[in-house]
């Protein structure tokens, strides 16, 4: 990786040739099992199409087993035609029968912030234990309001806040936080004991004690809405296909922009690239850096 050094801190940058834990060829005898199987918790009324994206970006990329738990009280659709691979639930009805069989989570895609989706995320919180859990959006917006939530967790923690989702947790202006962003990452890691991505032009990663990693693919045609719903559940699937925490998390972000300049180099983008779109391209460029050699 490249180094810039400041005088407190080494600044890396994200490098695809040093995510080969995650770009790689698949075992000839590998099965479902060793791909990961995925909850992604949210999707209150209205903003269903939020934890399709996640569930729907999540398989595109590889991983073994999706489900979706909407935080409702009943499911909205039973089937996803669109991608019918997709396992529809509760949210709890997850927590109840698959919580054992889950390695990976991705809570808050269009959670909303009402009553179920506060009870489903405290209960998701103490149920889940030794497992990787992704928090997003309203996720982080219900902690911001109440942070003792999650005190001595057991599982490993990766927050995913826009600038204004940041701000929220450091209880400061999204100014104050685009004008420092390094600092802003290291200080929501530190609080909440996270990795932390935070997103927006140039997405600053950093690892629970401060390690940072800065990210540059990408291109405007991402400020669109549900692009970040992608990301988590890029970030997700690739978790669950791997126990490099560090590479999970910026393979997904990078992948993620590079997706995003290939829609731009034909034409689809940046003006009205969609997050659907994101998806695709991320597949394509995922194999083709997994089988280039
Ligand atoms: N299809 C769907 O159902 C979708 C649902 N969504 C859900 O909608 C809910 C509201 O989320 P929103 O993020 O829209 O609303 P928020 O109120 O959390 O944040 C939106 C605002 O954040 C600021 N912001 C975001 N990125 C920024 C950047 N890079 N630099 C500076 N400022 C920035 C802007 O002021 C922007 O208007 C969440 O639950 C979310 O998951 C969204 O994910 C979009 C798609
Ligand atoms: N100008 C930009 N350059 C690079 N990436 C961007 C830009 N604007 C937005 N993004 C990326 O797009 C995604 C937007 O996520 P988010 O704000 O959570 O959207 P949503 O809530 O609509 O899903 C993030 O990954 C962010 O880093």
């Amino acid at each position: 990786m490249s180094n810039i050094s400041s005088k407190e801190i080494i600044i890396k940058y994200v490098e695809p040739k040093n995510l080969q834990n995650i770009f790689k060829k698949r075992e000839k005898n590998s099965h479902k099992g060793d791909f990961g199987t995925i909850s992604i918790i949210g999707g209150n009324r209205g903003m269903e199409g939020s934890v399709l994206l996640a569930a729907r970006t999540a398989i595109k990329i590889g991983s073994g087993k999706v489900l979706i738990g909407f935080t409702q009280k009943n499911i909205p659709i039973t089937v996803d035609l669109i991608q019918p691979e997709l396992m529809l639930q509760t949210a709890n009805q997850i927590l109840k029968k698959f919580l054992i069989k889950i390695d990976t989570w991705i809570i808050g895609c269009g959670m909303g912030q009402n009553n179920i989706s506060n009870n489903i995320l405290h209960k998701a919180l103490s149920y889940i234990e030794n497992k990787n859990i992704v928090l997003d959006a309203d996720a982080l917006n219900i902690i911001s309001e109440q942070n003792t939530i999650y005190k001595n967790s057991s599982n490993t923690i990766i927050m995913t806040p826009h600038p204004s989702e940041a701000a929220r947790l450091l209880k400061c202006t999204t100014k104050e936080i685009q004008s420092n962003r390094i600092k802003s990452a290291k200080k929501i890691s530190k609080i909440y004991n996270s990795w932390t991505v935070l997103k927006g032009f140039e997405t600053i990663i950093s690892s629970p004690n401060g390690d940072i990693l800065i990210n540059t693919s990408g291109n405007p045609g991402l400020a669109s809405s549900g692009t970040g719903d992608v990301l988590a559940g890029m970030i997700g699937s690739f978790l669950g296909q791997s126990n490099d925490i560090q590479q999970a998390i910026s393979g997904a972000v990078w992948l993620h922009g590079k997706a995003a300049e290939h829609l731009a180099s034909i034409h689809k983008g940046p003006i009205g690239m969609t997050a659907s779109e994101l998806a695709e391209a991320a597949r394509e460029i995922l194999n083709q850096h997994s089988y280039q050699n």
